[in-house]
């Protein structure tokens, strides 16, 4: 057992996995070396549409797509429990920001890598990123095995000069990215919030993404203020000010999403953005009112899944997010058939990859092979009347057994390579950044 261990995460080879269970049926799921499904097959049919060089016995696990994490800060890993139970303008402003302002380039290195372990141990495959230094962010996730698209995060605070800076820093990463060549590393472009990025900055943002061809990661609607304060300075909701600005197109992912009203909905469906729900960090920074489900899903806008930083979560369990997604819904509109088990993985699987960008984010034929297994053999899948109930429901993140991002191996029966020494150097790093700020202070 040890011996293959070691050896699959080195295997760049066609797998075949069989006997696994999709959507109730027993299957045989193969995938080509070049990392895509190939061959989906009740019958044992897909044995014969590769040699494969790897075979991996999944009849005790259930088959689903990665999951796909559209809105984190993955290396506030770092600041996980450094600041909890307050308001979000004092959270941010008080606490963060001023331990922020402290981070390094390794800082951020060793909170991605930490992510990404933790991500991977939860079932996820891709996130859609937002911070500093995100350089060494698309390091780690590259050294991880996993997906991930990387913003600058930008904030002018109306302030020129800040903007130019930000906007340096911006093409840098952008270019640095681009260069990697990497399929599993994009670029997009990380406009803040309209409360920390002026118009001319917002206008930029959007001009900048459509001429690179990449995506647009933004804050929107998270708290009442938020609203209030835009149409208060610009006459406009945010969503309405963002599209004067070019910033909703259908390759922008607006994370949050509490205060739409039903025109902003409309307007989202309109220019084909994502509204990424996070809600767990909604309910800990108590912004006030859930994001309208019912009223996205009744304009046509897609709607995507996210667990935001490990300072306002506290942890990457995208499993653990569905559950919290559905409960959240329903008591919030007071509609239990609201956000059923099905659509809340739709959300987290399918709606995430749409909104990335990455493939249907599906189990079919020609999808990448971003394939997560789950433990049968646990008491949150036994039994096993309504396999989407369980996942939904009844499982997180320790239900995982084995994962593959583009048809390689990142997690196997539950060992990530180099986990030891990931916890060891996340922790240092976050140790010694905390005493940096207080030394500062
Ligand atoms: C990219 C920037 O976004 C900040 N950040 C983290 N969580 C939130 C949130 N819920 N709302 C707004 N900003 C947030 C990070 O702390 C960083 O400063
Ligand atoms: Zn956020």
């Amino acid at each position: 057992m040890r011996e293959i261990i070691d050896d699959i995460f080195d295997i760049e080879g066609s797998v075949l996995i069989t006997g696994v269970l999709v959507g109730g049926k027993q299957v045989d799921i193969a995938i080509s070396e070049a990392g895509t499904i190939v061959g989906i097959d009740e019958k044992n049919g897909a044995r014969d549409a590769v040699e494969a060089e790897i075979v991996v016995d999944g009849s005790e696990s259930i088959a689903i797509p990665g999951l796909v994490n559209t809105h984190t800060h993955a290396a506030m890993t770092l600041l996980r429990g450094y600041a909890d139970d307050m308001p979000l303008q004092d959270w941010l402003t008080q606490k963060i920001w001023p331990l922020e302002a402290h981070l390094t380039g390794d800082d951020v290195y060793w909170g991605t890598k930490l992510a990404c372990l933790e991500m991977i141990r939860s079932g996820t495959t891709a996130f859609n990123d937002m911070y500093f230094f995100m350089d060494r962010a698309a390091e780690a996730t590259d050294e991880m095995g996993i997906r991930g698209t990387f913003a600058h995060g930008f904030i002018d605070l109306s302030m020129e000069e800040k903007r130019e800076a930000e906007i340096k820093a911006t093409e840098t990463l952008v270019s640095h990215i681009k260069g990697l060549g990497n399929p599993r590393l994009t670029a997009a472009v990380g406009p803040h919030a309209v409360y920390t990025v002026s118009p001319d900055g917002l206008s930029w943002c959007a001009g900048y993404a459509k001429e690179q061809d990449i995506g647009i990661h933004i804050h929107v609607s998270e708290t009442e203020k938020e609203v209030v304060d835009c149409v208060a300075q610009y006459g406009k909701r945010p969503p309405a000010l963002l599209d004067e600005c070019g910033c909703l197109t259908p390759r922008t992912v607006a994370a949050h999403c509490c205060w739409l009203d039903e025109a902003d909905c409309r307007l989202f469906a309109e220019r084909g953005a994502h509204a990424s729900h996070n809600p767990a960090s909604n309910m800990k920074l108590a912004v006030g009112r859930a994001m309208p489900y019912h009223h996205l899903k009744d304009a046509g806008a897609n709607v995507c899944l996210g667990t935001d930083g490990c300072a306002s979560n506290n942890n990457l369990d995208m499993l653990e997010e569905m559950k919290i997604a559905a409960l959240l819904q329903k008591f919030s509109w007071n509609t239990q058939t609201l956000l059923p088990a099905g659509e809340a993985i739709g959300i987290a699987t399918a709606g995430g990859a749409r909104a990335l960008g990455i493939g249907p984010g599906t189990l079919t034929v020609g999808a990448p092979a971003d394939i997560v297994l789950i433990d049968r053999r646990k008491a949150c899948t036994t039994p096993l009347h309504n396999t989407d109930s369980n996942l939904a429901y009844a499982c997180n993140g320790s239900a995982v057994h084995t994962v593959l991002c583009s048809g390689r191996f990142v997690m196997y029966d539950r060992v990530v390579p180099g986990e030891a020494a990931i916890l060891k150097g996340a922790a240092q790093a976050a140790a010694a950044l905390v005493q940096r700020a207080e030394e500062a202070e």
